[in-house]
């Protein structure tokens, strides 16, 4: 399988003509603060100081993962599927959030242990239905993994704008990213682990302790795309794919929560260039999720104690995207509006 190749963003020369951009705005100096980090970075990434929002899209994978037969979730696997359904009628939170911010939304079963049949809306990528168990094997094959991460790069090949949102449905699903992240980073269990979707003290103890074992029987995996394909999920492996391959294309990659930012850490383990494409849209409640981020040395948008995942991060921050693709474009400079520069 060829891995896309991500090309750094640096241009010195259109930084400091961004840097003058900015600083000429009708403003005191830097109070734009994130916002103007923020136009800095798309800048770079558009290779213009013409900023643009085309045609701006949410992402929702869909997976199901075998390590719930251990008790990891406070739900049981069918919400998986009907969080689906209610994704395709268009009452889950995301549908809210997108159609609000007019962005478009794509449903997608990467392994999701349901037969849907044939639905308007769902995009078909369906791997497996669900991964097997990781707490006894590797949750999917190596050749299981690879398809996952080729349907991903494919569907991000063919989206029309230049922003892409990733979201998640699945599970089970904080339980592959914790582990992900305690393999890729070292850091250990008890700080990857969080409450999911709202386990006891007792069930995120439980959580450890099955990662834990996991992470011992499988102590030789150390590959970022296999530590992937042993404790991802069908749904993570696809975002690796989209993402990879969306910063191939240099697009805007915004970064939702604790399942997507795991998924973020793999493909960074493979092209460390993607971070340069990538916007953090908030810091989730999660417990790991800050330090995670800190491991990618990210800083988020927004914090608003969200702990949802499906994307609703990335669609709540698409408005501070517009709002710094917007002022480059639609403000004043101190000279067209004839306001008088700092006087020391
Ligand atoms: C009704 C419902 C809607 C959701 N939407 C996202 N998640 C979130 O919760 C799941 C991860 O948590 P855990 O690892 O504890 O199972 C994922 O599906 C994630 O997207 C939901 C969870 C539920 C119950
Ligand atoms: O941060 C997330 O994305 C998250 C947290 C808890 C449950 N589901 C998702």
């Amino acid at each position: 399988m060829s891995i896309p190749t991500i090309v750094p963003v640096q241009n010195a020369a259109l930084a400091l003509q961004l840097g003058k951009a900015i600083d000429n705005k009708t403003k005191p100096l830097g109070s734009l603060g994130m916002l103007e980090g923020l136009a800095r970075q798309l800048g770079l990434i558009q290779q213009s100081s013409r900023l643009t929002l085309d045609a701006p899209a949410i992402l929702v994978f869909a997976g199901d993962h075998g390590v719930v037969a251990e008790g990891v979730s406070a739900y049981p696997q069918d919400v998986t599927w009907q969080m689906v359904e209610n994704f395709l009628a268009g009452g889950a939170a995301i549908n809210v959030f997108a159609r609000q911010n007019g962005c478009a939304l794509q449903v997608v079963d990467a392994g999701v242990n349901h037969d849907f049949g044939p639905r308007a809306g769902l995009v078909d990528c369906k791997v497996a239905h669900g991964t097997r168990n990781f707490a006894q094997e590797a949750a999917m094959t190596a050749a299981e993994c690879d398809r996952a991460l080729q349907h991903g790069m494919a569907l991000a090949a063919e989206l029309p704008g230049n922003v892409l949102g990733f979201g998640e449905m699945g599970i089970g699903n904080t339980t592959a990213a914790a582990a992900l992240m305690h393999k890729l980073t070292g850091i250990p269990v008890s700080d990857c682990v969080g409450a999911g979707t709202g386990l006891s003290a007792e069930g995120i103890l439980r959580k450890q302790q099955v990662i834990e074992a996991a992470a011992a029987k499988h102590a030789d995996v150390s590959a970022p795309l296999d530590v992937l394909a042993t404790f991802g999920g069908f749904e993570i492996a696809m975002m690796v794919g989209a993402m990879l391959k969306a910063a191939e294309r240099r697009m805007v990659l915004l970064i939702d929560g604790f399942i997507v930012t795991s998924a973020l850490l793999v493909a960074a383990r493979v092209q460390p260039a993607i971070l340069d494409y990538c916007v953090f849209a908030h810091c989730s409640d999660e417990s790991g999720h800050q330090r995670m981020l800190e491991q990618l040395g990210a800083r988020p948008l927004l914090h608003l104690g969200l702990r949802l995942g499906e994307g609703t991060g990335s669609a709540l921050a698409l408005p501070l995207l517009q709002a710094a693709v917007n002022f480059m474009n639609e403000m004043a400079t101190f000279e067209s509006a004839q306001v008088s520069e700092k006087s020391e």
